[in-house]
């Protein structure tokens, strides 16, 4: 059976098992079961469910076809390495966390097993360790990293038939790249000068994430990633403007105590701009910064 699996039942994890609930996904969690989860949807009604929970421990897993991974960027390869053994050969990986890399680590631990990427700027915030609160409907894409793109696409077509504003896009490291963009410029500014999205509109941050934003063009065309700056920049104002009034997650991270998510944000950038001979000097100053203020590991 091609059951879907769901690796790291929070805030994402949940959303997307509520969402696929009518293909009967596995939760896949460290934690006991839960009794019931609680969705508040965006019209604030609360759905309560009960989807099939296997704590990691001893879980089954030779009746998954397609194990999503809604873990934080810096915990993919620690959760999926030692379920690779028992996942079948066949089974297709989708990772759905924010900023990049990851993904460089784990494809040649595959044995050819697909990798799929995805991104989405849907919102949900936790309410209680079971409870999740659907907060905003944004744009999903999910695309094919290697492996087979036409068993890819089928794998993945019950997330693009049931999330609302999703999309199969073909150069999906370029959609992540755009992405990147966006969270490259507006979370490290909002953690470092602990200030809501709209803040960066001011005129004093247009340096700093022009800066940003050029260095990641540079560094994205030496991976052979063609991007346009002026749309990026463009994008970027949007969002701060769309997302004036929120705490972008790296603020709400700094904020709790919580590591960040800032070695796959600007690290990445930095990473791959010097993996071509190039510099980011604007960032790695955000990369730097954030690491300051975060706990140490
Ligand atoms: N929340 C949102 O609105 C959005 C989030 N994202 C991105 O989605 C990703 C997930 O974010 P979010 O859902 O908010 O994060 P959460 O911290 O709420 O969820 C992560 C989950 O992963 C679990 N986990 C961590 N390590 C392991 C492991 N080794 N094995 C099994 N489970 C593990 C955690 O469980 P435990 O409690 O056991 O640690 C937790 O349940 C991030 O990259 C985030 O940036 C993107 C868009 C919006
Ligand atoms: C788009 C943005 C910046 C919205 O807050 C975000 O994705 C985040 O906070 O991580």
């Amino acid at each position: 059976m091609n059951r879907i699996a769901i690796l790291g039942p929070g805030s994402i994890g949940q959303l997307l098992c509520w969402q696929l609930r009518h293909h009967k996904p596995v939760l896949l969690g460290r934690s006991p079961a839960p009794d019931a989860l609680v969705h508040t949807d965006i019209k604030d009604e609360h759905h309560s469910f009960t989807p099939e929970y296997r704590p990691l421990d001893k879980a089954r897993l030779d009746d998954i076809g397609l194990l999503i991974v809604t873990v934080k960027a810096y915990q993919v390869l620690d959760a999926i390495t030692p379920l690779l053994q028992d996942l079948p050969a066949d089974c297709a990986i989708l990772l759905m966390h924010n900023g990049m890399g990851p993904h460089l680590d784990l494809a040649p631990l595959l044995n050819g097993r697909s990798l799929l990427l995805g991104t989405t700027s849907q919102g949900a915030l936790k309410q209680g360790l079971w409870h999740i609160r659907h907060t905003g409907k944004g744009l999903t894409q999910i695309g094919l990293l290697c492996g087979d793109a036409d068993s890819g696409k089928t794998r993945v077509e019950p997330l693009l038939d049931k999330i609302e504003n999703s999309e199969w896009v073909d150069d999906i490291l370029a959609a992540l790249w755009q992405k990147l963009a966006v969270n490259a410029a507006i979370n490290p500014l909002t953690a470092i000068h602990d200030c809501r999205n709209g803040a960066l509109a001011a005129n004093e941050y247009r340096g700093h994430i022009h800066a940003i934003v050029a260095e990641l063009v540079k560094a994205a065309a030496a991976d052979s990633i063609v991007l346009d700056e002026t749309t990026l920049l463009e994008r970027v104002y949007k969002v701060i403007e769309l997302t004036a009034n929120n705490f972008s997650s790296m603020h709400q991270d700094i904020a709790h105590g919580r590591q960040t998510e800032i070695d796959a944000i600007n690290g990445f950038v930095v990473k791959r701009a010097q993996a071509n001979g190039l510099e980011a000097p604007a960032n790695l100053s955000m990369l730097e910064q954030v690491k300051s203020l975060q706990p140490r590991r």
